[in-house]
């Protein structure tokens, strides 16, 4: 029986200040460096909210030229880390193929260990601009497909669509996705990024702590529910199904995938603007049907349980409306969120504080160890 006041999940718990985001539950607001992360998503790039998240402001316009400058030429995959990724089974699920890339990057990194700001953030930029590469090296090699090498030409989220389909969609399914990026580019402590934390204040390097943290992600509970989402509304398939497929849920005793949070109990701060965007990709693409079927699973749902959409839920189906398959929705999440991980590393080495909590021991009492003839097994 447990003394001391034990906090499961470290639920509740402030752990750290952080000046990176800020999470406001009472007024659902989110803000990144002080800015509404919905006015980020409706009126920035992700390389602007990649740069502010990093460096503390928006960039200039001499600095974002700079700064896409540098991304652009960085993008290209060096043939060791082709070699790696052409050496993965390719059934293997693009989150591990993403875990292996980026440790293999950092064991490939001269820098690896160098401590200073500046080292830290040039491999920050390295991995948010070859982050997209390993994805659609992967992707295409998923589908039996050739690489396509980046574009220097187009901007990250143009050329990634560039290098997974070999064009560039509508402006307006660019801009869905660039908000979905941007909407899932930082949330203060979640697991991942606290799980890059921890690495970091062990004084270990950004790739093991990046490494740590797209482990941490893959994960159902955290952005492997978008990938649930989608598995879910196709076994659902119709409007019509949403309540008694839910009920047998419940009854079950069973999540529905892309519902609640930690720290939203009054909806998530980002799901209006990723919904709008599913809403226009869904128009663009005349899927009103599956427009439809999330309308209802969410109102069945909130009957049942209020409990809301996370932004898993809007997101899952607006990549699949995308063009993207299932097992690739996770690692787009993971294509934004290295620049939360990394801006949070930074923060964290700065601090230098080893994160080491405590626990209470329940398990048996002191006890002499026996030779192997007194042991009584199973
Ligand atoms: C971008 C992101 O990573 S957002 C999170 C994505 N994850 C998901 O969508 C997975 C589904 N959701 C969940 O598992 C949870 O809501 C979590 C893990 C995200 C947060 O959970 P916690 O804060 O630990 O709350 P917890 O899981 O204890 O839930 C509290 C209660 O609400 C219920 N509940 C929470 N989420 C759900 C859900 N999605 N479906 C049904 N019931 C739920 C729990 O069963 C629990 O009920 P109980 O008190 O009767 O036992
Ligand atoms: O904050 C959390 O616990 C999970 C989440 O929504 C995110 O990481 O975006």
């Amino acid at each position: 029986m447990a003394k001391t006041s034990i906090h499961k999940g470290l639920a509740g718990v402030v752990v750290d200040t952080t000046e990176v985001s800020m999470i406001d539950e009472a007024t659902n607001s989110l803000t990144y460096r002080g800015y509404p992360v919905q006015e980020l998503a409706t009126s920035c790039s992700f390389e602007e909210v990649a740069y502010l998240l990093w460096y503390g402001d928006l960039p200039t316009e001499q600095q974002l030229d700079s700064f896409r400058a540098r991304e652009r030429v960085t993008r290209t995959l060096n043939r060791g880390t082709l070699e790696v990724l052409r050496r993965i089974p390719e059934s293997t699920h693009p989150m591990d193929v993403l875990r292996t890339a980026i440790s293999y990057l950092g064991s490939d990194d001269p820098a690896e260990d160098d401590p200073s700001m500046p080292a830290q953030h040039a491999m920050a930029e390295a991995m948010m601009a070859r982050l997209p590469t390993i994805v659609a090296v992967d992707h295409r090699r998923r589908h039996g497909l050739e690489t396509i090498n980046p574009d220097p030409e187009l901007g990250l989220a143009e050329n990634f669509f560039h290098m997974c389909f070999g064009e560039v969609p509508e402006p307006e399914v660019v801009r869905c996705f660039e908000a979905s990026l941007i909407l899932y580019a930082e949330h203060s402590f979640n697991a991942s990024t606290f799980a890059a934390r921890v690495v970091t204040s062990t004084r270990a390097d950004i790739y093991s702590a990046v490494t740590a943290a797209i482990g941490a992600l893959k994960g159902p509970l955290h952005g492997g529910a978008n990938e649930q989402v989608m598995f879910m509304l196709e076994e659902i398939g119709t409007a019509d199904r949403a309540a008694e497929w839910v009920d047998r849920t419940l009854a079950d005793g069973n999540k529905v995938m892309g519902f609640g949070h930690r720290v939203y109990k009054h909806g998530d701060s980002r799901v209006p603007t990723m919904m709008a965007a599913l809403e226009r990709m869904a128009d663009l693409k005349g899927a009103g049907e599956l427009m439809d079927l999330v309308r209802a699973v969410e109102e069945v749902v909130m009957d049942r349980t209020g409990i809301h959409p996370n932004l898993d839920y809007p997101s899952g189906p607006a990549y699949q409306l995308m063009g993207f398959d299932i097992p690739a929705f996770t690692p787009l999440f993971a294509m934004a969120r290295m620049i939360g991980w990394t801006a949070h590393v930074v923060e964290q080495k700065e601090e230098d504080a080893l994160i080491r909590p405590l626990s209470e021991y329940v398990g048996r009492e002191r006890r002499p160890v026996p030779v192997p003839a007194q042991r009584e097994g199973d």
